[in-house]
């Protein structure tokens, strides 16, 4: 009976999996990025890619699955040979499935297998074990891959010949890696992670966006959603049994012990300081202080180019310049603004009032002051930082230029900058001579380490607003289930439930197509 039941759900799934490779479209796209190159890469994905590639290379037998292949490659429209190249087939069906791999993993549409409720909220198949039996795609569908010369002719003649097979259509931006997610090859936060990665300017974001990419913060949330669906299904045996006596109390502040632990691991978590997502966006750093103590020079100086106009006249900067630079393998935005002064001029009173703004947002203040007009004792230098009016709880380094102008002021203005506290760091600089850019560019490399962490040790680092979103509406829910749980069972399970439901929206195991929709939006095409 058990036997002719697996079998019978097995049939069906063949089925709707034959159903769906006969229906799906083929996508293909160039996935190597644009522009003339040495080797580019086109990659289909869908039931079309076998015959997509038979057709191109003119041969019914196809390479052996994940082995490259040299073929010649043809317009199967004209038979004009195209190009010469390697060619590599991932197949989706193994016959190892059919012997008896049947699993959980087995990948289905999920739309024919669980269907889009009439929210259009998806349930998605569990992830993929590695090594599992299953698709040996990054997709989970057939996909073929064309390592063609880089020049646009070839890319164009092979996009042309793809283009007229039937069932064959370009791909949208990320609509690879969505087939990969509907598939359950990867949860949406290895997505996003992925996503990242591609991005990546510097080390810390491809160190970040690496471990992301490779499952670590889904698996975090994962367990979290484990303990709470344990705790769930404890709390709904007692709501129904506890009154055969079957149930004992213990179970109970089990839950609630569950519950609290919980709290505490996702308030941690919530409490980074916005680490992750410093890391991923970039530090914002502002370069402020009043007219004409250099910091456009800094700016340029820093940047390597004269990004900002730099003269004698005070007043010269009005619209922000923003340059991205890497420092010690993190991001940083660099913003130089106008002078801070009364102005009277509308025009720079403007530009006075974007600063201002700027300053507001800003995640680290680099306040710029003429070395040669500040007070050498610290008190007197903490004045003069308070005179810019930074956010008092924003990191700052203060900047004192124009180092080569001082004569014997110089000693006793070096005393003052190695006090320390009650100051933040401080440092002299000339960016006329480039003296102190050194010792400044160090206390940076410090500042945004602090501010952004090391992305390898500790757990995983929250990367997005939409996680830390989900996550605090969970965490209320937690809160209000400690609240409930006292007056009304039904209600606090309910409260379970939903914080449950919080964690699932990150990983995607619940999303609905608008989320996804953003989400694969900032994709490029081929990935
Ligand atoms: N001697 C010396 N002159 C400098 C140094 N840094 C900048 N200057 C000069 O100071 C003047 C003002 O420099 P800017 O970089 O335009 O100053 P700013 O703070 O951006 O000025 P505004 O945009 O007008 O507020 C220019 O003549 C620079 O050449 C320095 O370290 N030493
Ligand atoms: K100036
Ligand atoms: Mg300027």
């Amino acid at each position: 009976m058990a036997l002719r039941r697996a079998l019978n759900v097995a049939g069906r799934r063949c089925a709707q999996r034959l159903c769906s490779a006969a229906w799906g479209d083929t996508i293909f796209a160039v996935s190597s990025g644009h522009g003339r190159c040495g080797v580019a890469v086109i990659r289909t994905s869908g039931p079309g890619s076998r015959g997509a590639l038979q057709s191109l290379t003119g041969r019914p037998a196809l390479p052996p699955p994940r082995v490259l292949a040299l073929r010649r490659i043809r317009d199967p429209a004209t038979g004009e040979p195209l190009d010469r190249g390697l060619v590599v087939w991932f197949q989706e069906l193994q016959l190892s499935w059919l012997l008896g791999g049947f699993s959980l993993e087995f990948p289905c549409e999920v739309k024919a297998c669980h269907g889009t409720g009439g929210d259009g909220v998806h349930q998605t198949p569990p992830r993929q074990r590695p090594g599992s039996a299953g698709p040996q795609s990054f997709t989970g569908e057939d996909c073929a891959e064309l390592h063609v010369h880089g020049g646009p002719a070839v890319v164009s003649g092979v996009l042309r010949a793809l283009g007229a097979l039937p069932g064959l259509r370009p791909a949208e931006p990320g609509e690879f890696t969505r087939r990969a997610f509907r598939r359950g090859k990867l949860d949406l936060t290895a997505a996003e992670g992925l996503g990242d990665l591609i991005r990546a300017e510097t080390e810390a974001q491809r160190r970040q966006a690496l471990r992301q990419m490779e499952g670590e913060l889904g698996r975090l949330y994962q367990h979290w959603s484990d303990a709470l669906t344990q705790a769930l299904a404890h709390l709904e045996a007692y709501i129904d049994f506890s009154e055969d006596d079957n149930v004992e109390e213990e179970v109970l502040s089990q839950v609630d012990a569950t519950v609290r632990a919980l709290e505490r691991e996702i308030g941690s978590h919530l409490q980074d300081g916005r680490r992750g997502e410093l890391l991923r966006g970039g530090v914002r750093a502002v370069i402020a202080g009043p007219p004409n103590v250099g910091k456009s020079s800094l700016l340029n100086l820093l940047c390597q180019r004269p990004a900002a106009i730099v003269s004698p006249v005070a007043g010269t900067t009005r619209d922000v310049v923003e340059v991205a630079l890497n420092v010690g393998g993190y991001p940083l935005v660099l913003s130089d603004t106008a002078g801070l002064r009364d102005a009277t001029d509308p025009v720079e009173k403007e530009g006075v009032s974007r600063a201002r703004d700027r300053l507001q947002e800003a995640d680290l203040v680099l306040a710029v002051l003429d070395a040669t007009a500040v007070p050498t004792e610290p008190v007197g230098l903490g004045a003069a930082l308070g005179s810019l009016q930074p956010p008092p709880t924003t990191p700052c380094i203060m900047v004192l230029n124009k180092a080569d102008l001082l004569k014997g002021k110089g000693g006793s203005l070096r005393a003052a900058c190695t006090q320390g506290h009650p100051l933040p760091p401080v440092t002299l600089l000339s960016c006329k001579t480039g003296e102190g850019l050194d010792h400044l560019l160090a206390l940076l490399a410090r500042e945004l380490a602090r501010l952004c962490g090391d992305p390898l040790s500790g757990s995983p680092s929250l990367t997005q607003s939409r996680h830390s979103l989900h996550l605090r509406q969970c965490a209320v829910a937690l809160a209000r289930y400690g609240r409930e749980r006292r007056s009304d069972l039904g209600l606090a399970a309910e409260r379970l439930r939903l914080a449950r439901r919080h964690l699932g929206s990150i990983t995607g195991h619940v999303s609905t197509e608008d989320i996804l929709d953003i989400i694969f939006r900032d994709f490029c095409v081929g990935k």
